[in-house]
């Protein structure tokens, strides 16, 4: 559909360790239109976290494709990956998306690499982190964390933001902030795709889309 910023058609992805298969995705279709949240939920093990790194363009998928805004992200080289990733999308993962000896500024300089649209004060601002800019990722609490990494992934102006588990470990009230956040950022008009365990996050979502056994369930 021409308002959909993130695509996905008869995704497959094998994983083979030794003598051992594991088909993790077994043909998953979705899409994301503009200013869509969309929370991908299932059991661990479903493929959730295989999914994210598929659209992501950090894992090629053995069948299937990926768009981002109309440009394919699956099954190019890495390098055209990369470049439509960082036209397009912006990514929080669970391990964190902030390089360590670098201050929160300059990690969003990193990813704005001089085609700034918003300074980081400015980002930050949005954040609620503004007066945290130049402490490093290990100076911040859990929850500030979190926020720098929704700044630096909204630091390139992506049409689609992914998070895994983006409020991971936060108490109720932050998590609460920080969905308020990606919520804002996507009537701004981005498309949102969360995966996730948590009840909270599926509230602010307007779609659900359930996992079963690298399948979407019916
Ligand atoms: N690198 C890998 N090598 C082999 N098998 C893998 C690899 N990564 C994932 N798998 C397998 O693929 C399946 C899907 O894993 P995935 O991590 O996508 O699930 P998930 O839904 O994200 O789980 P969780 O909620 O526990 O994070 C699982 O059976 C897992 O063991």
């Amino acid at each position: 559909m021409a308002d959909d910023v993130l695509w996905c058609r008869d995704l497959y992805r094998f994983y083979r360790s030794g003598d051992e298969e594991t088909l993790a995705l077994r043909g998953v279709s979705l899409s994301v239109a503009r200013g869509e949240v969309v929370a991908v939920v299932g059991p661990s093990g479903s493929g959730k976290s295989t999914l994210l790194a598929c659209l992501a363009g950090l894992d090629e998928p053995d069948g299937g494709a990926v768009t981002l805004s109309g440009e394919r992200i699956s099954h190019r080289p890495e390098a055209e990956r990369a470049r439509v990733r960082s036209r397009r999308l912006g990514v929080v993962l669970q391990s964190g998306n902030l390089i360590t000896h670098l201050s929160v500024s300059a990690n969003i300089r990193l990813v704005q690499k001089g085609t700034e649209l918003q300074t980081p004060d400015q980002l930050l601002e949005q954040v609620g982190l503004r007066a945290r800019a130049a402490a490093l990722p290990r100076e911040l609490s859990g929850g500030e964390l979190a926020r720098a990494g929704l700044a630096v992934a909204l630091s390139n102006n992506p049409d689609v933001l992914l998070a895994d588990e983006p409020t991971g470990e936060l108490d109720g009230q932050t998590e609460q902030l920080v969905l308020d956040l990606i919520r804002a950022r996507a009537y701004d008009g981005r498309g949102v795709l969360l995966v996730t365990h948590s009840a909270a996050v599926t509230e602010i979502a307007d779609r659900v889309i359930a996992l079963s056994d690298g399948r979407v369930a019916a």
